[in-house]
């Protein structure tokens, strides 16, 4: 069994204040996915000796308030609200460092629960190409051989023309998902799932309604220089990956979407 939990940015800090972290948030969430994996082995000890039934699981975690507002630092919006990157041979590094702390401050969170994670640097590989997100998958799926957990997070990437590019998790849940064909694949959020225009929340998105719900897709309300709930939907929507978008805020939901048993809003290929 294999689930991709991409841990938005928003639960994880409050992205109106540079650098900070939502301790509580970060260590319960570290504290659903261990008990998600003692219980898994508990019920199933022939897990331990068939390994190819242990659960796996990639991790992908969002900007939050290290990756948005140092990277806004170095976008500049023209007249016509286009944007481009400025001074990067100093952002991109700092883009790097911005994120490299945030993920070591989640990586540890998760060893202090015992979990094995291990980090994915995208801004030293991964590329977008004509198609989209690109990079090569061979030692993920060599460390989910061996049951670590990959770590993977938002980042600053270059693309084929060798233009700089913010690579959101985002992009990497629908592309490790398409490639990987995952059980699960689940966007822990900060809200109870999609809401439509008059904020009632949609049970299913899919190609039936994705016009009507095109329309209620907005940016983040928060210091953020990705795409919000429309980059989330569209991206997964796009690449028919069936994922379900939940409130991670709140208790157990994150252990309930790892067990397939939470609220939220699913998106049907
Ligand atoms: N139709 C919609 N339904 C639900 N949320 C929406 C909608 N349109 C816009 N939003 C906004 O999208 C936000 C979630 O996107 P955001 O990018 O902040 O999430 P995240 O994944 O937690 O963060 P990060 O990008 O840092 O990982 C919600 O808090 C809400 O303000
Ligand atoms: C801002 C940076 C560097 C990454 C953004 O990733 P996201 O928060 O998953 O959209």
């Amino acid at each position: 069994m294999l689930i991709v939990l991409k841990l938005g940015g928003s639960i994880l800090c409050d992205k109106n204040i540079p650098y900070s972290v939502k301790w509580d948030n970060l260590s319960r969430i570290c504290k659903e996915i261990k008990q998600f994996f003692d219980e898994k082995l508990m019920k199933n000890p022939e897990n331990f000796i068939n390994n190819q039934e242990k659960p796996k699981l990639i991790i992908i975690h969002g900007g939050g308030s290290f990756g948005h507002p140092v990277a806004k630092k170095h976008i500049i919006k023209d007249n016509n609200g286009n944007s481009r990157f400025v001074d990067m041979e100093s952002g991109y590094w700092e883009i790097q460092k911005a994120m490299r702390k945030f993920n070591n401050i989640v990586i540890s969170e998760l060893h202090s629960y015992g979990i094995p994670a291990v980090s994915i640097q995208p801004s030293s590989f991964a590329m977008f190409n004509k198609e989209g997100l690109h990079f090569d998958l061979t030692v993920i799926k060599k460390m989910l051989d061996k049951n670590l957990v990959p770590v993977i997070h938002g980042d600053i990437v270059l693309d084929e023309l060798n233009e700089y590019k913010i690579f959101s998790g985002d992009h990497a849940l629908p592309y490790l998902s398409k490639e990987l064909k995952p059980d699960l694949s689940l966007h822990a959020s900060d809200v109870e799932g999609v809401w439509d225009n008059n904020k009632d929340i949609i049970n299913t998105i899919s190609s039936e309604n994705i016009e009507d719900v095109k329309k209620s897709l907005s940016f983040s309300s928060k210091e953020d220089v990705t795409g919000g709930m429309y980059l989330k939907v569209m991206e997964c929507f796009n690449s028919g990956v069936t994922s379900i978008i939940f409130n991670g805020n709140k208790k157990d939901n994150v252990y309930k979407a790892l067990n397939n048993n939470v609220n939220g809003t699913i998106i049907e290929k």
